[in-house]
């Protein structure tokens, strides 16, 4: 059985990137192979991602078990004994034993869409409906249309804290943009409740906040202290307060929201305007606060410069620590796409993530979008390493939008930041050959790709003559005719430029 299975993972691990193994396949568990009557049994960990699976799955393990058997073979999902008999009981009794349980699980239910998680979620709820036959919350606001955010299709999400257990530390990409709210986030995570509360994250779209505060939820329930945690987007707050007013269940919902041991609540700028929802989240804050349960609160601004939000409440969120996201340098950016890329199995040379990050740089997910493409373009073209001509074949709406003519200054920071030196290297006088040689580059391609001459060009290199300036471009044209790597270097440098 083991053999078969090791074997039947290594074959969808052909199909599928590695974090939907992880996610879906690798917490799966072989029972047993019934001969006669060609079944075979898989235990999923829980109903979500069992009916998961099934639906994504199934078709590739019953063929891979066809084959390996050596006959049309069924595959059987279930649970394991006690969830399942958890479920059954739970049907039989008509209702929950533990009203607890009953009511987090009602709340639970009702903050699904809305999130980022729009797309699993729906499918966790209704395989919930029929285990909570009572429905009273619940049942209703799974009904509510709330806005699609993001479809994840994939998106692996822990039924009970609505966390998104693939956004952890370890796959945070840190620079200088966001090290200073990743370093008060770890700590939050090590000290909840003590170090900083509230913790409030701003900055602008996509810029990696709710993957920071998954990050931190993560932790703390791997930490494995049995935390109540709970993500929660403010929107779906908005639209649980609505709910329970209007089914007179706020006593549930404060219980709940209360009890938390961590309180994770995104986009907060969407409460303007709510007073009701401002109300009652003033009265969660300062019951949680009061018991050293922590607060993490995301916005797209600081707190000051929230509009439509009661003063009381402003100033609780400016009473912890408040730390901005800034949107990602150069090379934080070149990093994010060789992580991503080596996650989706991709091959990307750094001069490829240079040539996508230097034309991409408003935020995170415009850059994982980008790489999706990217990679989708080469799978297309039956490739397995991204070059920049695939990129800008791929990338060919994105890249119109944000190229722009070429300037002299344009190719002095590019070649700068390729080359990794200062620009001010540039125009300085010194002559090391790790900068006398970028600069060069740099006088070759500003002869090249603009139509300034020779005289201009060597103004803008600090006064030089431009003698000096024809002797760049004749020497960078004649290594690049002899050097195959200067050559391909030149050619990235070009694209990037040219966009
Ligand atoms: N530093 C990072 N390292 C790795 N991935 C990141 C990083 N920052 C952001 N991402 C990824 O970029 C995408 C967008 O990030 P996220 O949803 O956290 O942004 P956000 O700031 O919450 O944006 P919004 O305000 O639109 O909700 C996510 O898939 C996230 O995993």
């Amino acid at each position: 059985m083991n053999e078969f299975w090791q074997s039947c993972v290594s074959h969808l691990e052909q199909d599928f990137p590695p974090q939907q193994i992880s996610a879906w396949i690798r917490p799966l568990v072989p029972l047993a192979f019934d001969e006669t009557k060609a079944q075979l049994r898989v235990s999923a960990p829980n109903r979500f991602k069992l009916d998961w699976v099934k639906k994504n799955f199934a078709q590739q393990i019953e063929a891979f078990a066809s084959k390996w058997f050596d006959q049309p073979v069924q595959v059987l999902f279930e649970l394991p004994a006690s969830t399942a008999d958890r479920s059954k009981q739970s049907m039989v009794n008509g209702a929950f034993a533990r009203t607890e349980d009953h009511r987090t699980e009602n709340v639970k239910g009702s903050s699904i869409s809305g999130t980022t998680y729009t797309q699993s979620g729906l499918d966790h709820v209704t395989a919930n409906k029929g285990i909570d036959p009572q429905g009273s919350i619940n049942e209703n606001l799974i009904g509510s249309n709330d806005p699609v955010r993001t479809p994840a299709s994939m998106t692996p999400v822990d039924d009970k804290s609505r966390l998104n257990v693939d956004l952890t530390f370890d796959n945070f990409v840190t620079g200088k943009a966001n090290q200073l709210a990743r370093a008060a986030a770890l700590q939050v995570a090590e000290n909840p409740g003590t170090s900083y509360n509230p913790l409030f994250l701003y900055g602008g779209v996509g810029l990696g906040k709710t993957h920071l505060i998954h990050a931190i939820g993560n932790a703390m329930v791997a930490a494995g202290h049995g935390v109540r945690v709970r993500y929660v987007h403010a929107d779906q707050y908005v639209s649980d307060v609505v709910k329970a007013y209007q089914r007179k269940a706020f006593d549930d919902f404060k219980r709940y929201y209360h009890s938390l041991d961590l309180l994770l609540i995104d986009d907060i700028q969407f409460f303007s305007g709510k007073n009701r929802t401002q109300e009652e989240f003033f009265y969660a804050f300062e019951a949680m606060v009061a018991q050293r349960k922590q607060i993490i609160i995301t916005s797209d601004t600081y707190p000051k410069e929230l509009a439509g939000i009661d003063s009381r409440l402003i100033s609780r969120f400016d009473s912890g620590l408040t730390v901005a996201i800034e949107p990602p340098e150069l090379e934080m950016r070149v990093a994010i796409l060789l992580r991503k890329a080596e996650q989706e199995g991709m091959t990307m040379p750094e001069e490829v993530a240079f040539f996508i990050a230097k034309h991409l740089r408003s935020n995170v997910r415009e850059l994982e979008g980008a790489l999706k493409k990217v990679v989708a373009y080469a799978r297309f073209h039956g490739r397995d390493v991204a070059n920049v001509d695939i990129c800008k074949d791929a990338l060919k709406d994105l890249l119109s939008v944000s190229s722009g003519q070429v300037t002299v200054e344009n190719i002095q920071k590019t070649v700068a930041d390729f080359y990794k030196i200062k620009v001010a290297d540039m125009y300085s006088k010194r002559r090391p050959a790790n900068i006398a040689m970028p600069r060069q580059v740099a006088m070759y391609l500003a002869k090249e790709l603009t139509q300034k001459s020779l005289p201009d060009i060597g103004d803008m290199f600090g006064g030089r003559d431009h003698t000096t300036v024809l002797h760049a471009v004749r020497k960078i044209a004649d290594l690049r005719a002899k050097q195959a790597d200067l050559n391909h270097t030149l050619h990235v440098l070009e694209q990037t430029l040219k966009g």
